[in-house]
């Protein structure tokens, strides 16, 4: 699937739904230890640098807060650890070469029609929901998903049936299919502008009513009139592209298409009310926003051209249909073909559905059986892809981090995280976390450094350990805003060979108080630092005191007087009480002063063993952490 890809862009998903990667490197799941219960254990192989993960629950004491266990909802890990199947809810009709590709990977659930209510009953019990344009996936969705929702597939293009913003904040990626229909709706709008001119519908049913009306369906000539294409994307050009070949001449509004790429299909790019004054027929094809939302009013009719014909195929809400009615009433507008609506279904006695000079059809713009079936491809790997950790190219609310950022970046995303997680438990409570500031050596230029997917671990780091929130690339920058945290990026230069994106990276902690009062540096900030050694983040220096420990398993910090002995005193105390050193670091600033040692643990000692540390007449400070 996409992964093997290395240029199309890639985000970060909530948890994924196997406990390990497999042996291609290419396979990113290892990514997603940013986004799965705080203390899952990483393993790594240096030489492949493939990472599994190894252990999926535990808990976490930092920052003198309460233990915290921490899972995106209460069956994710049940699928983690047991390894099943993810599920996969389809709320609406799929294709089926589609529905066999999720059958692939996953139990797929297709229930048609649900109400609002049965589908927040379900959606707990699912990892991912596909759904087309007909169920609404409202914030309440995601409020009964109950953390275990990762991926919402929207199998088409327009995803104002989904509200992102709840979806962003409760970390869940959306993916839309936004290719596979393009053709299909363009071909169906050109359908209905010929059957709108030449009254096919009206005098289809007049003549199965068994009239023979030749002279009142007269109808309009296309060849030679003006198109005004609002909204220049991809179903707009299509339509613009078939419309020259009809004859007519096409122009067309859009704010934010390149001109050049509309000088490539012989339109013209115009203003909105040059496009609505001169056109006769208007076809609409921009999505639906807060901006676009009734931009067909009575003020928009009233600027256009008597007689003037308008089709829609985008989104019913950019029309307000009362307005239509009335232009319609007029005779301002001759003619509209519909086939979206503010409400669908509308309703059975809607005005405007009955109207005479209206063409309708329900919502077929994407209905060709190709459409259909490219859609539920294109939708069923991105889903699939997306629980799997692999590259999407179709994020909607994810940043979008080119594939070949994410490779070279990702022990650093290890490192970063594991730093921001230290940093944080080397505050003592009190004041709250504000402001942190990371510092990246490098010896890229620039713009050579994409820090976006660091920032978030960073994010992530500091976030989960002392709070319930769980934080991925898609919540990351939410999630800080929302907790009041200040994430500031600094890059230095130094020369070092550009072939390693990042020398070392910097957390500093402002305007707190520390428990390990070592870990202060002249200014005030609590500060760490690390680098990758071996593809493996180590942290390399506590405040002003170099250190040398790899970030694996837990780590005792201990200030100490610089003498003999002392690694042997708190290694016996360790031993006694069966805790295995699995690294010890000294790092000093003058020589039989005072000295730090960095000490890797793999059980977590009790509060007897701690106190007796505490107890070494030479032991100054020390302080334990989990990574
Ligand atoms: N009827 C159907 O079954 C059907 C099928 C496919 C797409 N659609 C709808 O058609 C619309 C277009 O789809 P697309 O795939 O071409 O999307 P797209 O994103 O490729 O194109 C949308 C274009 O609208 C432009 N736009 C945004 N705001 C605008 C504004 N205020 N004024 C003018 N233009 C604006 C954008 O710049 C973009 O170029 C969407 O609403 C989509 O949901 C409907
Ligand atoms: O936005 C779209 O892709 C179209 O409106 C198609 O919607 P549908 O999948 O509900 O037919």
């Amino acid at each position: 699937m996409a992964a093997s890809s290395s240029t199309k862009p890639i985000f970060i998903l909530p948890p994924p739904i196997t406990t390990s990667s497999s042996s291609n490197s290419k396979q990113l799941s290892f990514l997603y230890n940013t986004t799965t219960p705080i203390s899952i254990k990483l393993s790594h192989s240096c030489k492949n640098r493939a990472l599994t993960i190894t252990n999926a629950t535990k808990t976490v004491d930092s920052a003198q807060t309460s233990s915290v266990s921490k899972t995106r909802g209460g069956s994710y890990d049940d699928t983690v650890s047991s390894g099943t199947k993810p599920t996969i809810l389809v709320s609406e009709k799929l294709g089926e070469a589609g529905l066999s590709l999720l059958r692939d990977s996953a139990n797929v659930d297709c229930s048609y029609d649900l109400s609002p209510e049965d589908l927040c009953k379900k959606i707990s019990s699912c990892d991912a929901l596909i759904v087309r344009s007909g169920t609404k996936v409202t914030r309440q969705v995601f409020e009964a998903a109950n953390g275990r929702l990762k991926v919402v597939g929207r199998a088409g293009v327009g995803i104002d049936n989904v509200d992102l913003q709840a979806a962003t904040e409760f970390g869940c990626l959306v993916v839309n299919a936004p290719t596979a229909n393009t053709v299909a709706a363009a071909e169906h709008g050109i359908a209905l502008l010929a059957a709108m001119a030449r009254n096919v519908a009206q005098a289809d049913a007049s003549m199965k009513a068994g009239q023979w009306q030749r002279n009142r369906y007269v109808g309009v000539s296309l060849v030679g009139k003006t198109l005004a294409v609002m909204g220049f994307g991809k179903v707009g050009s299509e339509v613009a592209r078939r419309a020259k070949g009809l004859g007519m001449h096409v122009i067309a509004h859009d704010p934010y298409a390149p001109a050049d790429r509309a000088r490539a299909v012989g339109v013209e790019l115009v203003s909105f009310d040059q496009a609505i004054s001169t056109a006769d027929f208007i076809s609409l094809h921009m999505p639906l926003t807060p901006t676009t939302k009734k931009v067909f009013n009575d003020d928009t009719f009233a600027k256009a051209k008597n007689g003037v014909r308008i089709i829609n195929v985008a989104r019913g809400g950019v029309i307000d249909e009362d307005a239509l009615v009335r232009a319609l009433d007029s005779g301002k507008v001759a003619q509209a073909a519909l086939d979206v609506f503010t409400e669908e279904p509308p309703s059975k006695d809607s005005k405007l559905v009955q109207h005479e000079k209206v063409t309708v059809t329900p919502h077929l713009g994407a209905s060709t059986k190709e459409a259909q079936e490219g859609v539920a491809i294109e939708i069923a790997e991105a889903v699939v892809g997306a629980l799997n950790g692999e590259l999407s190219a179709t994020a909607v609310n994810a940043p979008m981090v080119p594939a070949e950022v994410i490779s070279e970046l990702a022990p650093y995303v290890l490192l970063t995280e594991k730093l921001g997680r230290l940093a944080v438990q080397l505050v003592a409570g009190g004041r709250g976390v504000k402001s942190v500031k990371v510092v990246y050596e490098s010896a890229r230029g620039p713009d050579d450094l994409d820090t976006r997917l660091l920032r978030a671990m960073i994010t992530k780091g500091i976030i989960e350990p002392i709070s319930d929130s769980f934080v991925n690339l898609v919540n990351a920058d939410f999630i800080a805003k929302q907790k009041g945290l200040r994430i500031s990026e600094e890059r230095v230069a130094v020369e070092k060979t550009p072939e390693y994106p990042i020398h070392s990276i910097r957390v500093q902690i402002s305007e707190v108080d520390s428990k390990f009062g070592s870990a202060i540096l002249e200014g005030g900030d609590i500060s760490i630092e690390g680098r990758v050694k071996y593809g493996v983040p180590h942290l390399t220096k506590v405040g002003s005191f170099s250190v040398d420990a790899s970030l694996e398993g837990n780590l005792i910090l201990c200030r100490q007087v610089d003498q003999p002995g002392m690694i042997g005193q708190v290694g016996n105390i360790l031993g006694e009480r069966n805790v295995n050193v699995n690294f010890m670091s000294v790092g000093r600033t003058v020589r039989r002063k005072q000295a730090i040692m960095a000490i890797g643990v793999d059980e977590e000692p009790c509060q007897e063993t701690l106190k007796k540390i505490g107890e070494v007449p030479a032991v100054e400070e020390f302080v334990f952490l989990e990574l």
